[in-house]
Parts: structure tokens; sequence; C-alpha cells
């Protein structure tokens, strides 16, 4: 299934509404099987939201999480200390090649029952609900801050809470202060010093009953590069976003000034205005703490013409594809050189883009969204476009509004 689409100017202005936080609402949703008096408001309406909802509440013993990364990896640690309750949780074949071994690793040292059921290492796994009633977990922080965001949502529903020591550099640290924050927001108390973290264990009833999930920042990246990649006066107003964000993708605010957008944060509610054009040929951003708009910024480069260095792609190997080789890949296809190393992308100055090229999306949700910005440039083709759904059902409905113009 592709969507072809034609050189377009988009509307001087729009607006539009995203959903909530695929990330802060797979969170709260995990707490709120741990503590059903929990009220959550503009939960996502991702795959991977809806994902996990059905697996909180399904009767069934095996689960099939497809692509959800954080549903995969916040239910393996919830069913491992879910007493009495046996399932076997599943996946895509691509999850079945994304590593949990971190995680179950550490859930053994609190003695949960947890085994592999193909390849060692990676989903699909059996678990075995357990009272864990150990506290103490050594595991390494510098592969997926998953791993510690699912122990962490589950610690206080342990006997003695949770000793967690990290070991190494530890990457993706605003997703791990995320889940320390809505903690803190529910009344459970956390300290976070010198590589440790400790969550006291909680047996009475939240503080906080209600809590609303922020529109999505991942997803607010794409109208970014559309901005940056539009002529000066263009803007376009997203709902519903703060200044104080829990999200590390918020950044973008700041990263997107170098491609000519100024962010205006008012009410509940970011106006980003194309104000200027590049001043400079080369950008280079370090982006361990923002994986997810990689990709987005990659192409906003190629598509303004600059030369670009990301560094701090270590992460990027192991999520819905490889994005580093997908990247490369696509990217050449549209005429541009680039070299990737396991952690790094450099872009050179690409001067003509390839018209009418089929783009590979590789399953992964935000290849297509990171290049549909192009149409701005040229005409291009995204091949299983319906790919989007996994975070933004709604992004091509979205594009629409703006003005884009495609068929399909
Ligand atoms: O905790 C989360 O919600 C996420 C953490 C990040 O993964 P890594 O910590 O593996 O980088 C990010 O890529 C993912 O989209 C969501
Ligand atoms: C990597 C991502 O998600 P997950 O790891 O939850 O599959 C993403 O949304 O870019």
């Amino acid at each position: 299934m592709t969507i072809q689409l034609h050189k377009s100017v988009i509307k001087e202005q729009s607006n539009i509404t995203i959903t909530g936080s695929k990330s802060e609402s797979n969170r709260l949703l995990l707490l709120q099987a741990l503590y059903p008096e929990l009220k959550i408001n503009n939960v996502s309406n991702s795959d991977d939201s809806i994902v996990m909802q059905k697996a909180l509440t399904s009767k069934e013993t095996t689960l099939d999480i497809h692509h959800a990364g954080t549903a995969m990896r916040f239910l393996t640690a919830y069913f491992a200390s879910k007493e009495g309750r046996n399932v076997a949780l599943t996946g895509s074949s691509r999850m079945k090649e994304r590593p949990i071994e971190i995680l179950v690793d550490a859930l053994h040292q609190l003695g949960a029952e947890i085994s592999y059921t193909e390849a060692y290492g990676c989903p699909p796994i059996r678990i075995q609900g357990k009272k864990l009633t150990k506290h103490k977990v050594t595991l390494k922080a510098n592969v997926s801050s998953q791993y510690i965001s699912a122990l962490l949502l589950i610690a206080s529903r342990l006997e003695n809470g949770l000793e967690l020591t990290l070991e190494g550099k530890i990457t993706s640290i605003p997703y791990i202060n995320m889940t320390l924050d809505l903690l803190n927001q529910v009344g459970i108390q956390t300290t976070f010093e010198n590589q440790v973290i400790k969550v006291n264990s909680k047996k009475d009833a939240l503080k906080t009953e209600s809590l609303t999930v922020e529109s999505d920042w991942s997803s607010a990246s794409y109208f970014y590069s559309i901005v940056a990649l539009s002529p000066i006066g263009t803007e376009v107003k997203l709902t519903s976003y703060k200044e104080e964000s829990l999200q590390g993708d918020s950044v973008l605010a700041h990263i997107y000034i170098a491609f000519g957008v100024k962010t205006v944060f008012g009410g509940d509610s970011i106006l980003l205005k194309k104000v200027e054009d590049s001043k400079s040929n080369t950008v280079e951003f370090q982006l361990n703490n923002s994986p997810d708009i990689a990709q987005t910024i990659a192409v906003t480069c190629l598509g303004l013409g600059l030369k670009c260095h990301l560094t701090g792609l270590h992460t990027l190997k192991i999520k819905e594809t490889d994005r580093l080789v997908a990247l490369q890949n696509e990217l050449q296809k549209l005429g541009a050189t680039i070299d990737i190393t396991e952690d790094t992308l450099t872009l050179h100055k690409t001067v003509t883009l390839n018209k009418n090229v089929a783009i590979a999306t590789y399953n992964d949700h935000r290849m297509a969204m990171a290049f549909a910005p192009l149409a701005l440039k040229t005409d291009v083709i995204i091949e299983d476009y319906r790919v989007v759904s996994k975070s933004y059902p709604t992004f091509w409905d979205d594009l629409k509004t703006l003005g884009f113009k495609f068929s399909k």
C-alpha cells in the first residue's frame, strides 16, 4: 500500500490537535493497572497504547504485543510481579529481534520466573507471575532506558520497594525522568543519586487520582520539519503542549531554531513559525536523549540542502528497524551522500533531490512520517503508509488539513 505525495505548498496558517504522548500513556496505563483508582485523560490513540490496554485487561494466556516496544518491556515487569498470573508474551518478527535480556536478567535478580521460548535474549517469553520480595538490582543503562522504566513502574508494588543501580553511561535519560516524575505525581516517593534509583513501597491509595497526558512531542517533530521546509511566514499551531514538558523530544523547540523555526508557547498550544532561513550550511546535534527525532532532523537537513552530523545514535539499531541503515538506504535513493557508524550519521550537502522516489518504511512509523515533509520539495512515494498508526493514526489526515496533496 503506497501513497503518492505530490509536490505541495501548505496553507500559511493551520491548527492541529495531536493525540496524547505514547510514552506517558503507556506508563500511566501500567500504573492504572496497579492502582485502579487512577484516572487518565487524553490517552494516546496509537496502536502501541491500544495494545497496552488490551494486554492489561486480557484473560488470555498468550498476548501478542506486535511492534510495541514499551508495551513489551513494561508488561514483562508487570506480569513477572503479578502473583498467580502465567502468560506468554510474543510479538512481530521484528519484536522477536529486539533485545530484552537486560530486563529479564534484572527481574531474575528479583526472583522472577521468566524463560525464552525461541531465541535467547529476545521475545517471545514465558512468565510465571510471583510475589517478588527481593529489592536490589543492578543493570546496564546504556542500551535502553525502557528496561529501567519497566522496573520503576512496578517498584512501589514490591514488598520492599526497589533499589536500582545503573551501570555505565545512561541512555535516553529524559524517559527515566518521565517515569520518576509520573511516579512522584501520584505520590510514590523516589530518589535518583549517583546512578542509584530508590523507589519506596506504597501500600496506601494514590495522592493524585487523575492525570492528563500531554500531546506527543515526537509526533510534533514532523510539523517542525514541515514548517522548516516551508516559506518564511508559515505557521502551524499544535495542541495540547506545555513549556514544562516531561518529554525529552520537547528539545525540538531549541533544535529547530537552527532551521529558522521559532516556537511560541501559549496556553496549551505551541505555535511553530518559520521566521528566517537557516543561517548555517551545516548543523550538529547530540541525540543521546532524544533518539526518536533523529530521522526527522536528517530529512529536514536533506530537504534544506544542509550538511548534518548527528551523534548519540547507538540505540537506533534496536528500534522498530535498524534506523541508521534504513536512513542510509532511503536517503541515498533520494541522491544523498551519507556516512553512518554504530552511533553517528553524517549527511553531506545535497543539492538535487531525485524525484518520485519510493521510500521503504521497514515497519517503522517514523520512517514514513519523517520522509513525508519532503513533498514540500519534490514528489515522493511512501510505501506501507499505514505504518504510521503505531504512534499517530491520523497523521495523513492532519497532513491533508495542512494542504498536502496526495493520492493513495
Ligand atoms: O520509555 C519510552 O517511552 C521510550 C524510550 C525510548 O527508547 P530507548 O530508551 O530504548 O532509547 C524511545 O526510543 C521510545 O520511543 C520510547
Ligand atoms: C522506538 C519507538 O517505540 P518503541 O521502542 O516503544 O517500539 C518509537 O516510538 O520510536
